[in-house]
């Protein structure tokens, strides 16, 4: 039996299980792929927020990637939380190196504010790891950070859009989750332009909405599709996701990773 594609998630460790590298990992197996994980960082987390984070140093960052790389190999990368500008550059070093293609989420706060990037890194997100990606996938806070746009309508996506991909990534997916309305979001590369629009759902259980759908392009890009139908499929397994999003904990819980394999039978 031929073994399935492989996806490799270089992120952050959520103990609840809706985001970060659980999210990505759940994500891959729901697509088809085979997830393997690269943690850079350990974090205490649950439905109320983040009560601790510790990133792991550098040479086990490194370590973990060349595990995979080296022996099993990858057919996509995705990233996610980094912690800091020493495991941003590390990693935007190692993702540059390699021939996949690469997903980079750039992280910086959580649902609940809480920061999963340090102010210190952000210079490096621009100038190392944007232009190491094949798609980057900035929420509106995260081009607000890190670009100085700030988005307030859909009429602003453009102009979201060219200032991220000034850094370089040769794809840029600015996510309108946090506009009132259609959830719309913008993939460009600077002379296409695709808009992925979705009905949005009253569901407050959103957790893990931006790992789950940067997972998702990755797991499509390494079945062979090209940028626009990895985000079009991605787009689409989200949107269910979030839709079955349900309660855990005392506050926001997760989007439902499996809802494309349980549909209609979880609590059965
Ligand atoms: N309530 C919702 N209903 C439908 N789609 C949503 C909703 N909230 C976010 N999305 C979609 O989920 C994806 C992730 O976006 P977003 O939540 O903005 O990312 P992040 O988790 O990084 O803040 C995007 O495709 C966005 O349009
Ligand atoms: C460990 C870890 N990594 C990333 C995030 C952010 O995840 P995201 O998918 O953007 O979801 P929300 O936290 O915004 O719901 C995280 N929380 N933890």
């Amino acid at each position: 039996m031929s073994a399935p594609p492989r996806v490799l998630t270089v992120a952050g460790s959520d103990s609840g299980g809706g985001a970060g590298i659980q999210a990505d990992l759940k994500t891959m197996l729901a697509l088809g792929v085979h997830g393997m994980s690269v943690v850079t960082a350990v974090t205490a987390q649950n439905s109320l927020g983040v009560q601790g984070a510790w990133e792991l140093p550098v040479e086990a960052v490194r370590a973990q990637f060349r595990s995979v790389v080296d022996d099993i190999g990858v057919q996509a990368v995705k990233t996610g939380m980094l912690a800091s500008a020493e495991l941003v550059e590390a990693v935007a070093e190692l993702i540059a190196a390699t021939d996949a293609p690469a997903v980079v989420d750039p992280v910086g706060i959580s649902k609940h504010g809480d920061s999963l990037l340090a102010a210190s890194a952000l210079e490096s997100v621009r100038t190392k790891l944007l232009p190491a990606a094949t798609v980057a996938t900035p929420n509106l806070d995260e081009v607000a950070e890190l670009a100085g746009v700030h988005v307030g309508s859909e009429s602003d996506l453009r102009e979201a859009a060219a200032a991220v991909l000034s850094y370089g990534p040769r794809w840029v997916l600015i996510k309108g989750g946090h506009l009132p309305g259609e959830a719309v979001d913008l993939l460009t590369d600077g002379s296409e332009e695709h808009w992925l629009r979705a009905p949005r759902h009253d569901n407050r259980h959103t957790h893990g909405t931006g790992c789950t759908l940067a997972s998702a392009i990755a797991s499509q890009l390494a079945k062979g599709q090209s940028v626009p139908q990895a985000v079009a499929a991605a787009k689409e397994y989200v949107t269910g996701a979030i839709a079955a999003g349900f309660a855990l904990g005392g506050g926001i819980g997760p989007v439902d990773h499996g809802w494309a394999l349980t549909r209609g039978t979880r609590g059965a």
